[in-house]
């Protein structure tokens, strides 16, 4: 199972790397030019203990004065460069890394918007900001830092090696043999010591626990007087942790010392046989002095390339991260040939409709209903029912699984996406306001309504009156800093954005939320006129919206199950007049 597992990981990790590639695509050009600035950077880098076996050997030793000014200037010329070269390298890296992350942050962003509802409201919103903001960083990082330090990192540690043989290819070959095991004995060592610290943490955490737990429990031990057992007991601790201390210090002491006689020994013993070869006039004192330079020109790329391993991971994971949320598909699609509606009558047809969430659970099943333009339907039915998937189904938020919904005789799958929201107003139960003004707010996704058209829409909403009585009228901030406004206030700025597009659909979900009988007249009448000369629907919950109905569609487990207007469906003692019976108890209760 878990090597199942690890296939599939190294599989994504393969497509993780494929795709980040292809982002890089339109910035070659400069990828490669910062390629050939991390290059040349680390060839500068490697320089120096060439020149230093110049300067012992032709110098000191030869005692050539025309080679010591040509040297120096070579070590001030070698560092300039490497200078231009990093400066090169980072900026052209960075240019390079944020053009990906913005383009990727974007794609990520568009994608989201575009997706389904269903996978929107499966997802926690946080989880989704943090892909954009934190995973797309950690992926930043790998895309500039990470690709720089394996570049330059990589160049110089091939390159010291390089020297190294070049240098003396003897020596070069013990040191291959005595670094790694060195190396390993560092590590086991340093590990030990971490453990060894740990012990002592927790033996010490120990004395304090007992000193803690007595001292907070001081009324029970002098009542029961057994200050000296607890004592004895703190004592007692305090000797096995003098003990451990002790313990780990001895090894610690010892780890320490035989560290560094290890580390000097495998100096000592690439000296003593350097040194040999010298003396044996088989390699020059600059050569040996070289040599030592470039093994600490080692130490860097080792240790920089191991943390690379855990940087590329890590930037990987993110991008899987990142790629699973590009991955879901939008669902609904735009058509291939849209067709854009001028005109919109307000016909509105479901034709046997099916639709399901999740595999085959029916949420609405053999649905059909015919609404005449400029017809007032409420839809009533149990929380549950079905109501607001079925409405959700005329914007096209979620396609039907089976049959079609059409729009004056058009399924709506083949029509403009955008054109067909143009036409649809919708007031959700739960308005939200955006961080704006009162105006932006009411236009909306309708940016060429002029400020009569505004004034209009909110006069027919019924919050003309309350928006004028502000100090900044129409101008006023909503939301964080602005002015807070009540739920039937909110319903209303809702209701007057849903008609300040004018659209020949109108669908509106009723707030459940309580409000007071005034309030709740001020927005039926505000429903009343927004519905005027349109086809409506309504998710009704109030009685007086059910009664002003041309026609009151029933739902039930997904299905119509009643129709008709309200005289008619009381007379048939069904569904519909048990809920209304049960409203009306609750009216008279409250
Ligand atoms: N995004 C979703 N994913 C999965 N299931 C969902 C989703 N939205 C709604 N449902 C389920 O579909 C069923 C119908 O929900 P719907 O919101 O259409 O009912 P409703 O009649 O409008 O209810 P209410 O009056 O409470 O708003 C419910 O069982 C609900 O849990």
């Amino acid at each position: 199972m878990s090597r199942l597992k690890d296939k599939f990981l190294n599989v994504a990790s393969g497509n993780t790397y494929m795709r980040l590639v292809r982002y890089l695509r339109p910035y070659l050009g400069r990828l490669f030019a910062a390629i050939a600035c991390m290059t040349l950077s680390s060839v500068m880098a490697v320089l120096p203990p060439w020149l230093l076996k110049n300067i012992v050997d032709d110098v000191l030793i030869q005692k050539d004065l025309f080679m010591l000014n040509f040297l120096a200037l070579g070590i001030v010329l070698i560092y300039l460069c490497k200078a231009v070269f990093s400066y090169g390298q980072t900026y052209l890296m960075n240019w390079v890394g944020q053009k990906v992350i913005m383009d990727i942050r974007v794609q990520l962003y568009d994608h989201m918007q575009k997706m389904s509802f269903r996978y929107l409201y499966k997802s926690r919103i946080g989880d989704l900001i943090s892909r954009i903001t934190n995973d797309v960083m950690i992926l930043q990082n790998l895309v500039t830092n990470v690709i720089i330090d394996l570049v330059v990192q990589s160049i110089t540690f091939v390159a010291v090696i390089i020297f190294l043989l070049i240098l003396n290819w003897r020596l070069a070959v013990i040191t291959f043999v005595v670094l790694p095991i060195t190396a390993y004995v560092l590590n086991v060592a340093s590990k030990k010591l971490r453990l060894v610290g740990y012990e002592i943490q927790e033996e010490l955490g120990r004395v304090v626990a007992i000193a803690q737990e007595a001292l907070s429990a001081i009324r029970i031990v002098r009542s029961f007087a057994t200050e000296d057992e607890e004592l004895d007991k703190f004592k007692g601790q305090n000797k096995s942790n003098f003990r451990a201390l002790m313990h780990g210090m001895q090894i610690h002491a010892f780890l320490e010392g035989a560290v560094e006689v290890i580390l000097i020994g495998a100096l000592a013993l690439i000296l003593w046989i350097g040194g040999r070869d010298v003396v044996a006039g088989r390699a020059t004192p600059g050569e040996l002095i070289a040599f030592i330079g470039y093994l600490g020109l080692l130490v860097q790329p080792v240790r920089v390339l191991s943390k690379v391993v855990s940087g590329v991971q890590r930037g990987l994971a993110a991008a899987d991260r990142i790629f699973e949320v590009l991955n879901v598909s939008t669902e609904v699609r735009p058509p291939r040939s849209p067709i854009v509606l001028k005109d919109v009558k307000g016909m509105i047809d479901f034709e046997d409709i099916y639709f399901a969430y999740e595999d085959k659970n029916w949420i609405l099943r053999g649905i059909n209903l015919h609404i005449c333009p400029g017809e007032k339907v409420a839809i009533v039915g149990h929380t549950g029912a079905g109501k607001s998937t079925l409405v959700d189904l005329i914007p096209r938020f979620y396609d039907p699984n089976q049959g079609c919904v059409r729009i004056d005789g058009h399924d709506v799958r083949q029509l403009d996406l955008k054109t067909l929201r143009r036409h649809i107003g919708i007031v959700p139960q739960d308005p939200v306001l955006l961080k704006g003004s009162i105006a932006y707010n009411i236009a909306y996704g309708c940016p060429w309504a002029s400020r009569e058209d505004i004034v209009e829409a909110a006069d027919r909403a019924g919050i003309l009156d309350f928006v004028k009585s502000l100090p900044r009228g129409f101008d006023t901030e909503v939301g964080e800093r602005g002015v807070t406004l009540s739920g039937g206030q909110r319903q209303r700025i809702a209701i007057a954005r849903a008609i300040v597009r004018n659209p020949r659909i109108l669908i509106m979900d009723e707030a459940t939320s309580s409000l007071d009988a005034a309030m709740e007249q001020h927005i039926h009448e505000s429903m009343q006129r927004a519905m005027e000369g349109r086809t409506s629907l309504i998710i009704a919950h109030r009685l007086s919206t059910v009664r002003n109905a041309d026609r009151i569609i029933v739902l039930e487990k997904g299905e119509i199950v009643e129709e008709g207007d309200h005289g008619t469906l009381l007379k048939r003692e069904g569904v519909y007049a048990n809920l209304y019976s049960l409203q009306m108890g609750e009216k008279s209760r409250a």
